[in-house]
């Protein structure tokens, strides 16, 4: 990008390897290069007949990348993971590159570099050329070198490196214009706009009014780039630029930019420029790449040399940017020059009244009227909040002729808005002082409400440890309570039995069911008796009438019993002593019944107290059993 002939090999490249970039190209036709034998317009027409199928790329993709370093995606991704560091020096030591990568383009790849002799960051530009194209390049790296404005980036130094071309710029913060217009989404509001615009503009008035002319040729919001902290724009890439000493007749640049005069051969001057300047306000405003709706070059090729507006164009709202811009696409007789768009109503300055200093009490103040971008124009002046009035301190300034006219509403205005300001800002200083003791007595209360609250949460603790003591010294007496009432019930049961004999006797008016709820044997109760008597085979009836006579039951009580041991098949005594404990409980016999027999088995003899003790009566246990 450097010079036409590395452009034109470039975009050979292009073409070659079948892909259309919409970034600077360039067709060689100068008038003092006769060796070119294919017209500009030739080359086009043929461009647009070989390649009408391939496709325009996305414009916010990176271009270029066929002519790319392989090594340069992975350094780029490397860059992201290791922290910044030195990665090469140039031959005079003085910039180191480092390894963070910034971007790249079509032709170039950028780094961030240290100027180790001023300590300032700069951009370190690769290229990749021939040593044959590197010596077309002296020439360029003259006018670069020559450049120095504000608007515009500065080239400081260039050499060839094996196949590289290595230049330094300055570097730009935040990238490109084109960038920094998709961050700004939706869009740039009008304010930004126009401040980009009015840099730009200064950016071209300095090069068109260069000695000789210089034109940039590829403007583009790829190619305008922004130091974001203040909002700064400068015109970079200036590979593209060149000195007009007469007419210039090289196509280049990138066609939706290119002026349809370039396309012709009857030369152009710098107000491609500002052609390509209203391509650029026209995508600030609308957010769009111009000619988003064709496909490839040669579409773009037809409609700009048919002078059909780019699509986007309908989509502009306001007024004043479309006749601006209908301006700058305007045959090159009809546009503006850089200066006179900077002149132009759009972007006319508007004062603002800053406040340079003030008293304590806010009352005396130092102002200044200051036309922002118009270093020329700019008035200071004391204001007496209590005594002046803006009405009559701007009338005064008019009067003198210290300010124009036009701007006496605009700056009274300010002055009136400046002192609001001011006084609310001190009605806010005072609420602050009033708020902050609010702040302070409610904290206060906060604090000794908080303090009532930790004292309470003392107390109630100790009452609930008093509590849980009280609690467990209940808990104690009652296991204590229990355990007298285990005793008592056990004393109780003693002397049941003690009065009436064997608890068993309570269960006589069920049927036994399970061999637990057989009696206990009370030896005192029992008197040996010898089983001898009863062999096995001893008929089960003489053994029943006979534990019957020896309880004391009657004859048809025994024989009830008999009856329910020969339901069971029980025929001896034998049988009866084959039972084991959960067969007894089967028989249905009741408690008492059974620990007769079963007493009479094992050799025992009842004697029932109750007949030496009683009264004649019968005891409980026969009147049970009688019952039963
Ligand atoms: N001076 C700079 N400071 C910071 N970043 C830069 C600078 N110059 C270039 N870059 C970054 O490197 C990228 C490639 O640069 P540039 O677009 O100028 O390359 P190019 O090959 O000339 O591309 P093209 O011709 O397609 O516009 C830019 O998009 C930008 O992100």
């Amino acid at each position: 990008m450097m010079n036409d002939n590395i452009l034109k090999s470039k975009s050979d490249e292009s073409i070659d390897s079948g892909v259309y970039s919409p970034t600077a190209t360039a067709y060689e036709k100068d008038e003092d290069s006769e060796q070119n034998t294919t017209s500009s317009l030739s080359l086009v027409r043929q461009l647009a007949a070989q390649f009408p199928e391939y496709e325009r790329r996305p414009h916010m993709e990176p271009f270029g990348s066929v002519l790319m370093n392989p090594n340069v995606e992975m350094d780029a991704e490397r860059s992201k993971q290791d922290s910044e560091r030195v990665i090469e020096v140039s031959n005079n030591g003085r910039y180191a590159k480092l390894n963070t990568f910034l971007g790249k383009g079509a032709f170039k790849v950028v780094y961030k570099a240290i100027d180790r002799e001023e300590g300032y960051e700069v951009a370190w530009n690769v290229l990749q050329v021939t040593r044959q194209e590197v010596k077309a390049l002296g020439h360029e790296i003259e006018i670069l070198k020559s450049v120095r404005h504000p608007n515009i980036i500065t080239f400081h130094e260039a050499w060839y490196n094996d196949s590289e071309f290595v230049f330094i710029t300055e570097l730009m913060t935040s990238g490109t214009l084109r960038e920094y217009i998709r961050k700004l989404s939706p869009l740039p509001n009008m304010k930004i706009v126009k401040r980009w615009c009015r840099q730009i503009l200064k950016g071209l008035v300095y090069l068109h009014g260069h000695q000789p002319t210089i034109i940039h040729r590829d403007i583009k919001c790829d190619n305008i780039f922004i130091n974001g902290a203040h909002g700064e724009i400068k015109i970079g890439d200036m590979g593209t630029a060149e000195m007009k000493v007469d007419k210039k007749y090289t196509v280049i640049g990138t066609p939706e930019f290119m002026a349809p005069e370039m396309y012709e051969e009857k030369g152009y001057s710098e107000k491609v420029d500002i052609y390509a300047f209203g391509m650029c306000l026209l995508e600030m405003v609308t957010g769009e790449y111009p000619y988003n709706e064709c496909t490839n070059a040669a579409q773009v090729f037809k409609k700009v040399t048919q002078t059909i507006r780019p699509e986007c164009l309908s989509r502009v709202q306001d007024p004043e940017v479309l006749t601006l811009i209908n301006n700058c696409l305007a045959t090159e007789h009809e546009r503006m020059s850089a200066q006179e768009i900077l002149e132009h109503s759009f972007l006319a300055v508007e004062p603002e009244v800053v406040l340079l200093a003030t008293d304590v009490g806010m009352k005396q103040l130092a102002l200044q009227v200051v036309f922002k971008g118009m270093d020329k124009l700019s008035v200071k002046f004391e204001f007496n909040a209590d005594t002046d009035t803006a009405e009559d301190v701007v009338a005064e300034m008019i009067e003198e002729q210290v300010l124009p006219e036009r701007y006496q509403q605009l700056i009274t205005g300010d002055i009136n808005r400046l002192l609001r300001d001011l006084t609310k800002q001190q009605n806010t200083a005072a609420e602050k002082i009033e708020d902050d003791r609010m702040v302070w007595r409610r904290e206060n209360d906060i604090r000794s409400e908080l303090e009532r609250a930790k004292n309470d949460l003392i107390a109630t603790k100790e009452k609930i440890v008093d509590i849980e003591k009280k609690c467990s010294s209940f808990e104690q007496r009652a296991q204590i309570a229990e355990e007298r009432y285990k005793d008592t019930i056990i004393a109780l049961e003693q002397v049941k039995i003690s009065t009436f004999g064997e608890p068993e006797l309570e269960a006589e008016n069920s049927i036994a069911t399970t061999t637990t709820t057989l009696p206990i044997t009370n030896s005192e109760e029992y008197i040996p008796f010898d089983s001898s008597e009863y062999p096995h085979d001893t008929s089960i009836e003489k053994f029943v009438l006979g534990a019957a006579a020896a309880t004391n039951r009657n004859k048809d009580k025994a024989l009830e019993w008999v009856r329910k041991l020969q339901d069971q098949d029980i025929m001896t005594v034998g049988d009866l002593r084959d039972l084991h404990d959960e067969d007894w409980a089967g028989i249905g016999l009741t408690v008492f019944a059974l620990r007769a027999l079963k007493n009479m088995l094992v050799g025992k003899k009842h004697q029932p107290r109750s007949r030496a003790t009683s009264s004649g009566t019968n005891t409980p246990i026969e009147e049970q059993d009688q019952y039963l």
